[in-house]
C-alpha cells in the first residue's frame, strides 16, 4: 500500500493552528504522515512541536502590517523565498493533499501547491475572509466555513459550511483539577479572562482596574497573553497564566462565565462547552473588524452579550459582568442544543475524499 502523506499549514496567531491541532490526530491514527509548514518563530511552530510525528518545515514569510514600516517593502522578497521553499518541500515530500488554516505563512505554501498541481483546501473560521485567505482562495480547491453568514463572501463552486472544528480534549476537562490548579474553591462562580491567543492590553488593563470590586463577585482566572503576566497585581481569588496548553481544559472545565476578544475559534470553543460570554472584540482600529461580525452573530443568537472597546470604562466593565451573571439562564438556554462534534468529522472526509481523487 502507497504511504498516505498529508501537510497541514497555517499559522502567525494560535487561531490559525488549532484547527489543526484538532485535525492532525485523526489522520496519524489512520496511519498518514504528517507535514507541517510554518514560519521559523511564529507560535505555530511552538504548537506543533508539541505533537509527536509531525515533520515541521520552517519557511521563510512576510506579515501583515496595517501600518507603514521599511519591512514591508522586503516582505514580497520573503514571501518569493517562501513559495521557492515551499515548493522544493513539496517536491519532496508530495503529500496527496493540502490542509490550509490561514494566516499569512499559507499564502506562499498554496501558491507553491498550485504550482505542483496538488489540491489544497482552506479553512476560515471569521465571519468575513482574512487577506491571506482571499489571496489563497484562487489557489485552493475547497473553501470550509465556520459560520454560516461567510457563505456569502466565498465563491459558490469552492465553498462549503462545515461549523467549527473544536479540539477534543477540551470537552475532557476536570472542574476539580481547574479550581485546583487556581487554588480556588467551589463557592464563587469562576470567570475566565481570556483577551485572545495573544492576549488584549486593553482588556488586561481594564481589569486590574476593577479588580477589587470584581473579586467580590467572581473567582478570576486571568490568561493575559505572553509577556503580560503583572507579578505585582496579586488578590485572594485571582490568578494570571500568560498562556495555557495542556490545562486549558482543566480550567474551561472550571468556568462559570467568560469575559474574551471574539476571535472565532475561542468564542465557538465557549460555545460548545456552554459558557455564557461577554465579547469585547478587538476594534475597526486596529484590525479589519471582523471579531465585531463574529460578535454580532453571536450576540443575535443570543450567546453572547457584546461590550464595545471604545465603551470600555472602569463602571461599564463591571456592570456588564454583572449583567452577564443575571443572563445565565437565557445564555445556557439559547446555547442548549448547540452540536459541535459533526464539524471536525465533516472537515476529515472532506480532506480524504480529494485526497483519494488525486490518488
Ligand atoms: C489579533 C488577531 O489577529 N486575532 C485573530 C486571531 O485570534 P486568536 O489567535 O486569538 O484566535 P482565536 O480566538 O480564534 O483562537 C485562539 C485559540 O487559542 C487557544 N488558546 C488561547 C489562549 C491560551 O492560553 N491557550 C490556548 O490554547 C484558544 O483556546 C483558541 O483555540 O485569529 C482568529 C481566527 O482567525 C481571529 O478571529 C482573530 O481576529
Amino acid at each position: 500500500m502507497s504511504e498516505k502523506r498529508i501537510l497541514f499549514t497555517g499559522g502567525g496567531t494560535a487561531g490559525h493552528v488549532v484547527v489543526n491541532l484538532a485535525v492532525i490526530p485523526a489522520f496519524q491514527k489512520e496511519g498518514w504522515e504528517v507535514d507541517y509548514i510554518g514560519s521559523k518563530n511564529g507560535i505555530e511552530s511552538e504548537l506543533i512541536s508539541r505533537l509527536d510525528d509531525v515533520t515541521y518545515h520552517p519557511i521563510s514569510t512576510g506579515k501583515l502590517r496595517r501600518y507603514f514600516s521599511k519591512e514591508n517593502f522586503k516582505d514580497p522578497f520573503k514571501v518569493l523565498k517562501g513559495t521557492m521553499q515551499a515548493y522544493r518541500i513539496l517536491g519532496k515530500k508530495k503529500p496527496s493533499v493540502i490542509f490550509s488554516k490561514g494566516g499569512f505563512v499559507s499564502v506562499p505554501v498554496l501558491a507553491a501547491a498550485k504550482m505542483r498541481g496538488i489540491p489544497a483546501i482552506i479553512h476560515e473560521s471569521d465571519y468575513t475572509p482574512g487577506l491571506a485567505n482571499k489571496l489563497a482562495i484562487p489557489m485552493a480547491k475547497k473553501v470550509l466555513a465556520t459560520f454560516p453568514e461567510t457563505m456569502q463572501f466565498l465563491p459558490e463552486k469552492k465553498a462549503e459550511w462545515i461549523g467549527a472544528v473544536v479540539r477534543n480534549e477540551l470537552f475532557q476537562g476536570s472542574k476539580k483539577k481547574g479550581l485546583a490548579l487556581a487554588n480556588f474553591t467551589e463557592g464563587q462562580p469562576v470567570l475566565l479572562i481570556m483577551g485572545g491567543s495573544g492576549g488584549a492590553q486593553r482588556i488586561n488593563q481594564a481589569v486590574r482596574d476593577n479588580l477589587d470590586v470584581l473579586v467580590k463577585e467572581f473567582q478570576i482566572i486571568h490568561i493575559t497573553g505572553k509577556g503580560n503576566v503583572d507579578e505585582s497585581v496579586k488578590r485572594a481569588g485571582y490568578i494570571q497564566f500568560d498562556y495555557v496548553n495542556e490545562e486549558l481544559s482543566d480550567i474551561f472545565a472550571a468556568t462559570d462565565f467568560v469575559l474574551s476578544r471574539a476571535g472565532s475559534n475561542a468564542i465557538f470553543e465557549f460555545l460548545a462547552l456552554k459558557k455564557p460570554m461577554l465579547l469585547i472584540p478587538l476594534s475597526r482600529n486596529a484590525s479589519r473588524g471582523d471579531q465585531i461580525l463574529n460578535a454580532n452573530s453571536f450576540k443575535k443568537q443570543g450567546y453572547a452579550n457584546i461590550l464595545e472597546e471604545e465603551e470600555l470604562t472602569e463602571d461599564r466593565l463591571v456592570t456588564e459582568l454583572l449583567n452577564l451573571k443575571q443572563s445565565k439562564k437565557e445564555k445556557l438556554k439559547a446555547m442548549k442544543n448547540y452540536e459541535s462534534f459533526e464539524a471536525k468529522q465533516k472537515v476529515i472526509k472532506i480532506i480524504k475524499d480529494i485526497s483519494n481523487k488525486t490518488q
